[in-house]
C-alpha cells in the first residue's frame, strides 16, 4: 500500500491479519426496505414519483454511461488518490481543489464524541465542470482524469436534465422554468476517498462522512464495490445501506428539489461509514451535483422566496455559527410551519 498517499491525519494502519474480522452474512432486508430501482430508457412516471416522495434516493439502471467509461473512472480515480499527498496538493489547486480530514461538528461545536476524531475520515477533490477544462497538468495521469471527467459530466447533465424533466413534469411545474430550475453549467464533480480500516469497534461515531442532506437539486453517485453509504427513511429506525448494485449509479434528490416540489420530493438524509478493515480495498467514490441557474428565484408554497447563492450563504453562516447546516428549516414559511 503506497501510505505516502494517505494525507497524515488519515494514515491508515498496517492492515496485517484482513481475515480476523469476516464480513457478515448480509442480513435479510425486508424487500419493502429495499431502495428503488428506476430504469432510464423505460421510466415510469409512477415508480419514479414515488421513489421520489418515499425515499428520494434510488439506484438508476439503462442510464447510458458505457461500462467501460464506469470502469475507467473508478480506476483513474484510484490512481489520482494513490498519488502522493504532496503531488495531489500541488495538483489540484484553483479552479479545482483537494481536501481532506473536513472537520465534523455538532451544535457546540465540539466533536461528535469522545471516541470520535471530530473529522470525516475521507479526502476528496472537487471539479467545477465549467472550469475544469482550464486545470492544466504535465502529470498525465491528472490529464487523463481531467478529459475522462468532462467526458462524464457531459454524461451527468444528461441524466440530470432527463430526469428533472421527468420529475418536473410529474409535478406539474412549468416547462418556462426548466433551464433556470436546473443549470448544467453549475455542475461540478467530487471524487473521494475513504481510507479502510481508520474506523475500529471503539471508534463507531467516527464518520467517514457525517449524515446530511445535498443543497443540489440532484447529485449522481458512482462507486467501487465497497459500500457504506446508507440513508434514512420516513417511518424506519436506523440507517438503511445502499449496497451497490452492479453498473447502476445512485441519485439522491437535494434540498432544491425538495423545495421546488412544495415538499412532495425528499431531500434524503444520508451518510457514508468508514470502511472495516475487512474490505478489499478502500471506498471511492464520485458524486456530480447539480444546482438552479445562478440568481434563479425559487417560488414555493411552503418557503420564502429565495436563490440558491442565498441558501448557499446562509448554511455557510450556520456551519460557522452554529457548527451545522440548518438547511431548508431557516426558509420556511411561518404559515408552513407545522
Ligand atoms: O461518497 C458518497 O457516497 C457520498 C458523498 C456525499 O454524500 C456528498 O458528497 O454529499
Ligand atoms: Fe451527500
Amino acid at each position: 500500500m503506497a501510505s505516502e498517499s494517505y494525507p497524515p491525519l488519515l494514515r491508515p494502519p498496517v492492515l496485517n491479519h484482513p481475515h480476523l474480522d469476516p464480513k457478515p452474512n448480509p442480513t435479510s432486508q425486508d424487500s419493502s426496505l429495499r431502495i428503488p430501482v428506476i430504469d432510464l430508457e423505460v421510466l415510469d412516471p409512477a415508480a419514479l414519483d414515488e421513489a421520489c416522495r418515499e425515499w428520494g434516493v434510488f439506484h438508476l439502471v439503462n442510464h447510458g454511461v458505457p461500462p467501460s467509461t464506469l470502469a475507467q473512472l473508478r480506476d483513474l480515480a484510484a490512481a489520482v488518490f494513490s498519488l502522493p499527498f504532496e503531488t495531489k496538493r500541488e495538483s489540484f489547486t484553483s479552479p479545482t481543489s483537494y481536501f481532506w480530514g473536513t472537520p465534523v461538528l455538532t451544535p457546540s461545536g465540539s466533536p461528535l464524541s469522545r471516541s470520535s476524531r471530530g473529522i470525516n475520515l475521507l479526502e476528496g477533490m472537487n471539479f467545477p465542470l465549467r472550469q475544469l477544462p482550464s486545470l492544466d497538468s504535465r502529470l498525465p495521469l491528472v490529464a487523463s482524469f481531467r478529459d475522462l471527467l468532462l467526458e462524464y459530466g457531459l454524461h451527468m447533465g444528461r441524466i440530470a436534465t432527463s430526469l428533472f424533466q421527468a420529475m418536473a413534469k410529474i409535478l406539474d411545474l412549468d416547462p418556462e422554468h426548466y433551464s433556470g430550475q436546473l443549470s448544467e453549467s453549475t455542475g461540478f464533480i467530487r471524487a473521494y476517498r475513504y481510507p479502510r480500516g481508520l474506523a475500529s469497534g471503539s471508534d463507531e461515531d467516527t464518520p467517514g462522512l457525517v449524515a446530511h442532506t445535498d443543497s443540489s437539486v440532484l447529485a449522481i453517485l458512482l462507486q467501487n464495490q465497497v459500500n457504506g453509504l446508507e440513508v434514512q427513511k420516513d417511518g424506519v429506525d436506523g440507517w438503511i445501506p445502499v449496497d451497490p448494485v452492479p453498473g447502476a449509479l445512485v441519485v439522491n434528490l437535494g434540498d432544491m428539489m425538495q423545495a421546488l416540489s412544495d415538499d412532495l420530493y425528499k431531500s434524503v438524509n444520508h451518510r457514508v461509514r468508514s470502511p472495516p478493515p475487512r474490505e478489499e480495498s478502500d471506498r471511492i467514490s464520485i458524486c456530480y451535483f447539480v444546482f438552479p441557474g445562478e440568481g434563479y428565484v425559487i417560488r414555493s408554497s411552503k418557503y420564502r422566496e429565495f436563490t440558491y447563492e442565498e441558501f448557499q450563504a446562509q448554511v455557510q453562516r450556520d456551519v460557522k455559527t452554529i457548527g451545522e447546516k440548518v438547511g431548508l428549516g431557516r426558509f420556511k414559511k411561518q404559515d408552513a410551519m407545522s
